[in-house]
């Protein structure tokens, strides 16, 4: 078996081929801490999630890094705006990155690298570039010499004539205007760090860069982020590195967008829907199935109507798993191996559209031999369904989702119903003076951990300490 991924470098499939036999390593451009993850965000982190399990499924060991932009423009401006410190800011977005990948069953990354902690690593790998021709400081910025590196712009597949480099605010001394920054000198009351070259910030591309190579070495196996990222941002760490003397990334991986009326869900468009606020609508393994289940490298056009087909069809799997689960009468572990075909379509860069359609087969068989009450099969069928949905991180009976918050709220809605039916019949006793029984069921309720109290409005209950 060998694994076959899209390589944007190379514009085809290729061949996985590790670099250190048996291991695989990834570095994922993550967030940028400005504001709180919208769903297309997650998309990204989510699909990459479903690429490490399906490494690890194959027996790799995964290193995974992905960081954390936590200094930038619009961080710089909301700390302003707010009048509160950037690294406050940026903080409190960090986390809700963080809940909205674990509410969405994303696994820990190995590491999780911020910017802000790697400025002496950015120094090393700028006084190298500078040392070897391919930098110069000016007017305390440090720009890269585009013209100096000839492998400039193989990704994205463009022509150095002609081409345009976006250009930040106070980019001052360029020699040539397609240069771009990679440290940013300081500017009156924002913040700064010392360097040989006078106080500034880093630019975005060379924190990538650096971080990459820290956790990572000089050489690693696939670096990815979203397709808005090939240009400017992944060819100008490409150039920064490889300059530098490193042969970075092997292979270039990019998640297509979550967009709206055809255009990228982006926090400055305003178009973008918040995890937090999707959770309050959508069980979050729907929301995992509805992000996680088309192709890594087809657009998601958001839309009420494609999310309810997505809990319609989760729905007819998680049905299938909890009949044959109770006609058990036991939890039915997971097969250790997924079906083949269900493999093939993995293997065969990140299939997952096809390997979920094994999923749905496998669940109509499974149904058909419910029907024909042929519990041996309808148990073989769920161990492999098992199988496959732990590999996209949507088994139902994994302990994430099982003992998860989300099912905490829907406990809550059950708990309070039975005590609201407990409560009326100890109402019911009093009502006919029969204490001894309304007693008995307050002491009940109380050694079961529930505090009641009556209020003027009727009794409420809450957990006490037991
Ligand atoms: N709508 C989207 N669909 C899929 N991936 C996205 C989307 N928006 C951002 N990403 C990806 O999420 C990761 C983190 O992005 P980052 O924090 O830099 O946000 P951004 O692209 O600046 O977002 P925004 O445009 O909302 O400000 C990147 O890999 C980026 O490509
Ligand atoms: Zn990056």
């Amino acid at each position: 078996m060998t694994i076959r991924l899209y390589d944007t470098s190379a514009r085809q499939i290729r061949d996985f081929n590790p670099l250190t036999p048996g291991c695989v390593s990834i570095y994922l451009c993550g967030a940028t801490v400005q504001a709180a993850p919208h769903i297309g965000h997650i998309r990204s982190g989510l699909n990459f999630d479903i690429m490490r399990r399906w490494f690890s499924y194959r027996g790799y060991d995964v290193t995974f890094i992905r960081n954390v932009t936590d200094i930038d423009d619009k961080i710089i401006a909301k700390s302003a705006e707010q009048n509160r410190p950037w690294w406050a800011i940026g903080y409190e977005n960090e986390r809700a990155f963080n809940s909205a990948y674990d509410v969405l069953g994303c696994l820990p990354v190995t590491y999780e690298p911020r910017a802000t902690g790697h400025v002496p690593e950015m120094i090393e790998m700028m006084r190298g570039l500078i040392e070897r021709g391919h930098a110069y400081a000016a007017e305390g910025s440090v720009y890269f010499d585009v013209r100096s590196y000839p492998g400039y712009l193989q990704l994205s597949n463009q022509e150095l004539d002609g081409l345009r480099q976006p250009s930040g605010e106070g980019e001052y001394g360029k020699r040539d205007p397609r240069d771009f920054a990679m440290w940013k000198a300081a500017k009156p009351g924002e913040p700064s760090w010392e360097t040989p070259w006078g106080r500034g910030r880093p630019g975005w591309h060379l924190e990538c860069s650096a971080m990459a190579h820290k956790y990572l070495g000089s050489a690693f196996d696939i670096h990815g982020g979203g397709v808005d990222l090939i240009f400017p941002h992944h060819e100008n760490e490409i150039a920064q590195a490889k300059a530098f003397g490193d042969d970075f990334a092997t292979y270039w991986t990019h998640n297509a967008w979550v967009t709206m009326s055809g255009e990228k869900m982006s926090k400055s468009l305003g178009n973008s829907v918040l995890v937090s606020e999707m959770v309050k609508h959508w069980r979050p393994i729907v929301l995992r199935y509805y992000l996680g289940t088309p192709h890594y490298r087809s657009m998601i056009e958001y839309s009420e109507e494609s999310l309810r087909e997505a809990e319609s069809a989760f729905a007819r799997i998680e049905g299938f798993v909890q009949r044959v689960t109770e006609k058990a009468g036991k939890v039915v572990p997971p097969a250790p191996e997924v079906p083949p075909a269900f493999a093939e379509a993995m293997d065969d860069d990140f299939g997952v559209p096809q390997a979920l359609a094994v999923v749905h087969t496998t669940v109509r068989q499974g149904n058909s031999a419910l029907t024909a009450d042929d519990k041996e099969s309808a148990v073989a069928r769920l161990a492999e369904v098992r199988a496959m949905l732990g590999v996209l991180g949507l088994d139902p009976l994994d302990e994430h989702w099982a003992g998860g918050p989300d099912r905490g709220e829907d406990l809550h809605g059950v708990v309070d119903s039975l005590v609201r039916l407990v409560l009326e019949q100890r109402q019911a006793a009093r009502t006919r003076k029969d204490y001894a029984t309304a007693d008995a069921i307050r002491d009940q309720l109380q050694q079961s951990g529930l505090v009641i109290e009556d209020t003027p409005s009727g009794p409420r209950w809450e957990l006490g300490s037991r």
